[in-house]
């Protein structure tokens, strides 16, 4: 889409560096402009105190002073010629240089898209952890005290894209915020800037008279006499607010709520093991080096694997992987359109393909793979299509509850089973969670975790399977999904017979 910015300054950290080369060259610019302006006005100065020398000899003395013929030229001359140029010369636009610096940048500057991608980010952890704006702009995360803040008109502009996309009460919650910031010996700062105290309250008054909180509205316009002369205007908005529906459609999802409530308490230890020993089956090999394998249900069957991929694995599954980051998108084979971006999927990914690698890359992947066989006891033919992809999460990001399978009639050649490798850890959030079974699986470095979107048996469709990755808190997630497909499975399962009574859901969600 033509709106969408070419870089992903939310998603992608190497576009992220690029905004700080930006700010940097601005700031310089900035400065620059001032030096200009500095050097007029010193001009300026000097002008006016050498003009000031004869009006002070002539002080108390006029007549005297005019009666010095060259007084008389000097003045005349002066008056009508100086001021004239002067005036021209005030006119002449200082910097023009360095504004026009600002306006070629602009093109690169972060889209109003960005934006909005960026507040849905921070709306999207406030919910999910339950955290409060006054908290938020202390840099106090979830518990966790981060060593940054945020300013009155980042509370201020997260209040009023919360208003526009109809989310009052934390609309309120961040405006709140902001007026508590700010400083009346900044205000010529905020003007500059476009912000003022008056637009603060009236969006908040506008804000809670739409939460149908009139009390407190009425006493913040009491307050102050230019907005209460203004009431009626606000109140008038109440009733025909026209709210920001692209707004809220594209960028504001809410989370389903138990979903969002796994993740809220996902960073709190579970003591909930129920089994962890070591496999050694079905290999010869894991005899001799089995796997901690730790089992977190039985039925549906849901496992994870400890320290099963090594670093030098890591790094390079990274190394491929990371260049070719995208904003991933969703499939919907059922609704005809291939694949789009979505609010629910706010990750970017790159898939790993056979071709674009080294033979040295190709075998890596093999011996992982293999591993992997060993541990879900299922094969896995290769990774040529859509097999392998490595996620990254950054703040925020994160994945609604979705099933991993396809569940289209002419796609029969499902995903019966997902292993997820975490290649890193997340200082919080970012835990993959399935809702419908209470489980939480906190991503750890070189952990595998293994299930099934399928009964094993029928090879009918696991709705107990819906899962989801939380959104990242602090730090970032990286992943590598692996997806195995029922039909490589008949080499391990020769009697296997095509599924009779696989049950098609087309569960469309609006
Ligand atoms: O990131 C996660 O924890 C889940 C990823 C996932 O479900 C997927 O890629 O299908
Ligand atoms: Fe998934």
């Amino acid at each position: 889409e033509t709106s969408e910015s070419a870089r992903s300054y939310v998603t992608c950290m190497a576009d992220k560096l690029h905004l700080l080369v930006m700010e940097r060259q601005l700031i310089v610019n900035l400065h620059e402009y001032i030096d200009r302006l500095q050097v007029k006005l010193d001009t300026l100065r000097r002008l006016a105190e050498e003009l000031e020398i004869p009006m002070q000899a002539a002080e108390g003395r006029e007549q005297e002073f005019l009666s010095n013929p060259l007084h008389t030229y000097t003045l005349i001359r002066h008056m009508h010629a100086d001021w004239t140029q002067l005036e021209s010369s005030m006119q002449q636009p200082v910097g023009q240089e360095q504004i026009d610096f600002i306006k070629q940048m602009q093109p690169e500057l972060p889209l109003h898209s960005d934006l909005m991608e960026v507040t849905a980010a921070m709306h999207r952890v406030q919910q999910t952890y339950e955290m409060e704006p006054a908290d938020m702009s202390k840099g106090l995360l979830d518990g966790v005290q981060l060593n940054a803040n945020l300013s009155l008109l980042d509370c201020f502009e997260m209040g009023a894209l919360l208003f526009r996309a109809a989310e009052f009460q934390d609309a309120s919650k961040w405006l709140r915020t902001a007026r508590q910031l700010w400083n009346q010996s900044q205000a010529e700062l905020y003007a500059l800037l476009n912000v003022s105290r008056g637009d603060i309250t009236a969006l908040l008054a506008r804000s809670l008279i739409a939460n149908g909180d009139f009390v407190h509205a009425r006493d913040l316009l009491v307050a102050e006499p230019e907005l209460w002369a203004r009431k009626e205007e606000f109140f008038a908005e109440y009733w025909n607010e026209r709210q920001s529906a692209d707004f809220k459609d594209r960028y504001i999802g809410r989370l389903e709520k138990p979903f969002a409530k796994l993740c809220g308490s996902s960073h709190k230890p579970k003591p909930t093991r129920l089994t962890c020993y070591y496999k050694t089956n079905p290999s010869e090999f894991l005899r001799l080096a089995p796997f901690k394998l730790e089992l977190l249900s039985k039925d549906p069957y849901i496992a994870v694997f400890h320290d099963v991929i090594y670093a030098s694995e890591i790094a390079e599954l990274i190394r491929i992987g990371e260049p070719m980051l995208k904003r991933t998108a969703v499939q919907n084979i059922t609704q005809n359109v291939d694949t789009y971006i979505s609010k629910d999927r706010t990750a970017t990914g790159s898939w790993i393909l056979n071709g674009n690698l080294t033979k040295l890359e190709r075998n890596m992947i093999w011996r992982i793979q293999r591993r992997i066989e060993d541990m879900t006891g299922l094969l896995i033919t290769g990774f040529s299509e859509q097999d392998l992809q490595l996620l990254n999460y950054v703040f925020g990001g994160h994945y609604q509850s979705h099933y991993d399978f396809f569940n289209c009639p002419s796609f029969p050649h499902d995903r019966i089973a997902t292993t997820l490798i975490y290649l890193n850890d997340v200082v919080r959030g970012g835990a993959t969670v399935f809702p419908k079974l209470d489980l939480v699986v906190q991503p750890e470095r070189g952990k595998v975790l293994h299930w099934y979107n399928m009964l094993p048996d029928t090879f009918d469709y696991d709705r107990r399977s819906l899962h989801g990755g939380c959104p990242v808190l602090i730090g970032e997630k990286l992943a590598l999904t692996n997806w195995i497909y029922e039909w490589d499975q008949i080499f391990r399962k020769p009697c296997l017979q095509p599924p009779v009574n696989r049950t098609y859901y087309f569960e469309v969600k609006d």
